[in-house]
């Protein structure tokens, strides 16, 4: 660096010599400069032996020479040091300075460095004497004086001579340090300014560090002063909170308390006033097993009957000759089993096992319940459970496929809850079905009672109670359910009830069976006002005659003065040996003075509606109702139509059909008239919301799908049904269904009990009915008998035969909804009057209007 400043300013003149000098200077002097370094270094007297022979030193010479420059080295260092004394260990110093600025640092040779070092190292001697330091390492290396000869000479005896110690070593001191400046180049005011002043930075950040040290430890603690002080508060805020929290948990609690105390002080007063108070789940009574699928055998005496037959000899009926000796049925002639009712092994084991199951499964479902009684009916059994207070029993329906899982029943039904009880029913088939026999059933008081006119023995339910309808009060029943579910096992036991009790004097069948087998078997039965009738076509005729016996009665009825048919029967009669003949005139009197209003205005509205059918016709109408007022019999019987499989009528004549059930429905019940259908297709079509809407009580046995079941009870169950007798009855007048297991009578049974009706007595048929199925069925007819009805409809006909100018039965079908029957009747009238030609094979009907 010195160099280079020199250079610049150009101080002193340039050196003129070439580069490689410099770089050799440079290393040479490096050599020189470490050679003697090591030299003085290594330096000791006792490599000299000069010095021993000259008695210098006492002690043998080193041989060989401890000085790692060896002989050279030694005299070398030895030479230096007794010039410059200690001072000399400055002279390699200084040469290798040079020669690294020379041959590395670009450094020229100058004069003034070379003068610099000899200034620096003779200055250094001088000083090293004047002051007198180290003379005991110059003895101890025999150089007598420590700064050597020079120092000796031109320190001591010149310049200390001269200017006395103390100005000796102030211009000794001032050499020294301009020497060194000449050979370094370094500017020591300069450095040790700069050194002062950084000195004085160094001193100033010390305080600033120590001070920002001071300050960040004082942050620091007032930090964690501050992070105590919030630590403080946040504890005692934390003791408050829990303190008030545990003050206001004692408070609750006594609230609580308070509030207990009031509720079980109001239960108690509520208790002393009303002392039947709701049953806690704890006071639930003992859970029972009751089996009640188990026969009552009331052994009867041989020739018992559940009725025996009152003898009315002067008894004038619709046939009146040859019922008066007849005697009713007999229990003799239904199956009796005495080895019955054996236990088939009610396994109560088994019921609790699975009433377990049912309650633990709703359990597993959240749904707590108690087990309540088990009661084993016929078919099914049922399991009924308490739910817990505030469960909605919607719950336990909605699980009605995993209680079937867990339970593995085939099927099952729930009723949440059991009507007219606390308790919810889970109803499963028996594995072991027993059967109900019909006998069983007609031996129950509950048949027999006076209460029910027509009894009808249907069933058993769950509970061992016998389930008996009565037609009167029904008054007319629709059975229905899938094919061999136990429709016509119901339908026979329900004939069978009824011929148990009535003589064919007291009550007559119309019996319509399209199967044609299904009511074959009654085919010998006197009770039949008419053969059964199985043509389809002649079916509307049937019904047509049942609608003007109905009118018939209600004639005579309000000739009578009475309301309906029991009023009629049970009338006081005059004391008359003859079979009663009444004159009109009588009739009038009787009726004037017994008068029915509600009846009278009844038929009146009826016979204007033209729903009543022919009165006023023509002269002979009138002539025929004279005759049969003339004629009045003593006593109606009650005239039951049983139809067994109504869709088969519905596909023929459905308006025909839909319209004379819908009228006998609506009115026949005061006339003693009732209607049972059957039919095994539950769809809406055949089941018409009219024919609905007049039959209240219905009979499901199983069927395939919740829709069926809504077409039959208005609401769902059917389809949950086991078959098999199986069923659901809903009672006139009542939304309550009840599930039952249907009377079983075998064909066999029923045949005895046909065989027995028969041998009582001959079949009478009405000869006014045969007359009309007859023309009905086969579509003739004469003009004669053309009704008013029958005109208002020709009337229609002829309108739309105008119309048209076609001339067809399926056009008349068509057009004004009828049906084949009545459609082809129209048409034949028609052409008796001449108004369209006669039918030629395909071809159309000429039409003459
Ligand atoms: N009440 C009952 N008790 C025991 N078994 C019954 C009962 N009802 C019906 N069954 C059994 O079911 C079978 C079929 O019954 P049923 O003939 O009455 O059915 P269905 O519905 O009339 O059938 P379909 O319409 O085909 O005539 C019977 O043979 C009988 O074995």
């Amino acid at each position: 660096m010195a160099v280079k400043k020199n250079t610049v300013r150009g101080e002193e003149p340039e050196s003129n010599l070439p580069l490689w000098f410099n770089e050799v200077a440079g290393i040479a002097l490096i050599g020189v400069g470490i050679i003697l370094t090591l030299s003085l270094i290594t330096f000791t007297p006792h490599d000299l032996p000069i010095l021993s022979i000259g008695g210098v030193i006492d002690n043998e010479p080193n041989i060989p020479r401890e000085n790692s420059i060896g002989v050279v080295g030694a005299l070398l260092s030895f030479f230096v040091l007794r010039v410059f004394g200690a001072a000399g260990y400055l002279l390699p110093i200084g040469m290798l300075w040079l020669g690294i600025a020379y041959a590395f640092m670009g450094a020229k040779f100058s004069k003034r460095t070379v003068i610099g070092l000899f200034c620096f190292v003779l200055t250094g001697a001088c000083l090293l004497n004047v002051t007198e330091v180290l003379t005991e390492w110059a003895a101890r290396n025999y150089i007598f004086e420590p700064g050597g000869f020079a120092g000796l000479w031109l320190g001591t005896n010149v310049l200390e001579a001269l200017l006395n110690k103390t100005g000796a070593i102030i211009l000794l001191v001032m050499l020294y340090m301009i020497g060194m400046i000449m050979l370094t180049g370094l500017h020591p005011i300069q450095f040790s300014k700069v050194c002062w002043a950084n000195f004085k930075q160094w001193r100033v950040k010390r305080a600033n560090d120590r001070e920002r040290l001071a300050e960040k430890k004082g942050k620091r603690s007032a930090r964690e002063a501050e992070r105590s002080a919030r630590q403080l508060e946040r504890d005692n805020a934390k003791a408050e909170t829990k303190e008030k929290a545990q003050e206001e948990n004692e408070r609750a609690k006594e609230v609580k308390a308070k509030k207990a105390a009031l509720a079980k002080l109001n239960r108690a007063e509520e208790d002393k006033k009303n002392p039947q108070v709701e049953m806690e789940l704890k006071e639930i009574p003992k859970p029972q097993i009751i089996d009640s699928s188990q026969r009552r055998n009331n052994k009867r005496e041989p020739g018992a009957k559940p009725f025996e037959r009152k003898k009315n000899p002067d008894a004038i009926s619709l046939s009146t000759d040859g019922f008066e000796n007849y005697e009713t049925p007999g229990f003799d002639l239904l199956a009796f089993d005495e080895s019955e009712p054996e236990d088939e092994g009610m396994d109560q084991g088994e019921l609790l096992s699975i009433q377990k199951t049912i309650v633990d499964t709703l359990k597993a479902f959240g749904v707590e319940v108690t087990a309540g009684d088990i009661t084993r009916g016929p078919t099914i059994t049922r399991y009924e459970v308490y739910p817990s207070s505030g469960l909605r029993v919607s719950r336990i329906t909605q699980l009605e496929a995993d209680l079937a899982r867990a339970t593995k029943a085939e099927r099952i039904n729930i009723l949440a809850p059991i009507p007219g009880k606390d308790t919810v029913g889970i109803e499963i088939a028996n594995d072991n079905k027993v059967a109900v026999p019909l006998r069983e059933l007609l031996q129950d008081e509950a048949f027999t009672s006076a209460k029910n006119k027509i009894p009808l023995a249907l069933g058993k339910d769950v509970y061992g109670n016998t389930v008996i309808g009565d037609l009167a009060a029904m008054p007319h029943l629709l059975v229905a359910g899938a094919t061999g579910a136990g429709k016509s096992v119901c339908i026979n036991s329900i004939i069978a009830s009824i011929l148990f009790k009535f003589s064919p004097d007291e009550l007559r069948f119309i019996m319509v069976d399209p199967k044609v087998v299904e009511m074959q078997i009654y085919g010998r039965l006197p009770h039949l006002v008419v053969p059964v009738v199985t043509d389809p076509n002649k079916v509307v005729a049937a019904l047509r005659w049942v609608v003007n016996e109905m009118e018939k009665r209600y004639r005579l009825f309000a000739k009578c003065g009475v309301r309906n048919f029991d009023g009629f029967n049970d009338r006081p009669r005059p004391e008359k040996e003859e079979p009663v003949v009444v004159e009109p005139e009588v009739v009038d009197e009787t009726a004037e003075e017994e008068p029915d209003p509600e009846a009278i205005e009844s038929i009146a509205r009826a016979l204007e509606d033209g729903e009543l059918g022919p009165i006023g016709g023509g002269d002979d109408d009138e002539l025929d109702m004279e005759e049969e007022e003339a004629e009045m019999p003593d006593r109606f019987p009650y005239i039951v139509v049983i139809i067994d499989e109504l869709a088969d009528l519905m596909q023929t004549a459905p308006a025909d059909v839909e319209q004379n059930i819908a009228r006998i429905a609506q009115k026949a019940r005061a006339a003693g008239i009732h209607l049972i259908i059957a039919t095994q297709t539950p769809r809406a079509d055949v089941v018409t919301g009219i024919i609905k809407a007049n039959i209240p009580s219905r009979i499901a046995f199983q069927v395939s799908s919740a829709l069926d079941s809504r077409v039959i009870l208005d609401t769902k169950g059917a389809d949950k049904l086991v078959g098999k007798g199986d069923m659901l009855y809903l009672p006139p007048g009542s939304a309550k269904l009840e599930r039952a297991q249907g009377a079983f009578v075998s064909d066999e049974e029923v045949e005895a009990i046909v065989e027995h009706c028969a041998a009582q007595s001959e079949q009478v048929f009405e000869p006014s009915i045969q007359e009309s199925i007859e023309k009905g069925g086969s579509g003739g007819g004469d003009e004669n008998d053309v009704s008013d009805a029958d005109e208002e409809c020709l009337l229609k006909c002829i309108e739309v035969i105008t119309t048209e100018q076609k001339a067809s039965t399926s056009l008349l079908q068509r057009r004004l909804r009828l049906g084949y029957t009545r459609a082809a009747r129209m048409m034949d009238i028609l052409e008796e009057r001449q108004m369209i030609g006669p039918a030629d094979g395909a071809k159309a009907r000429d039409v003459h209007i």
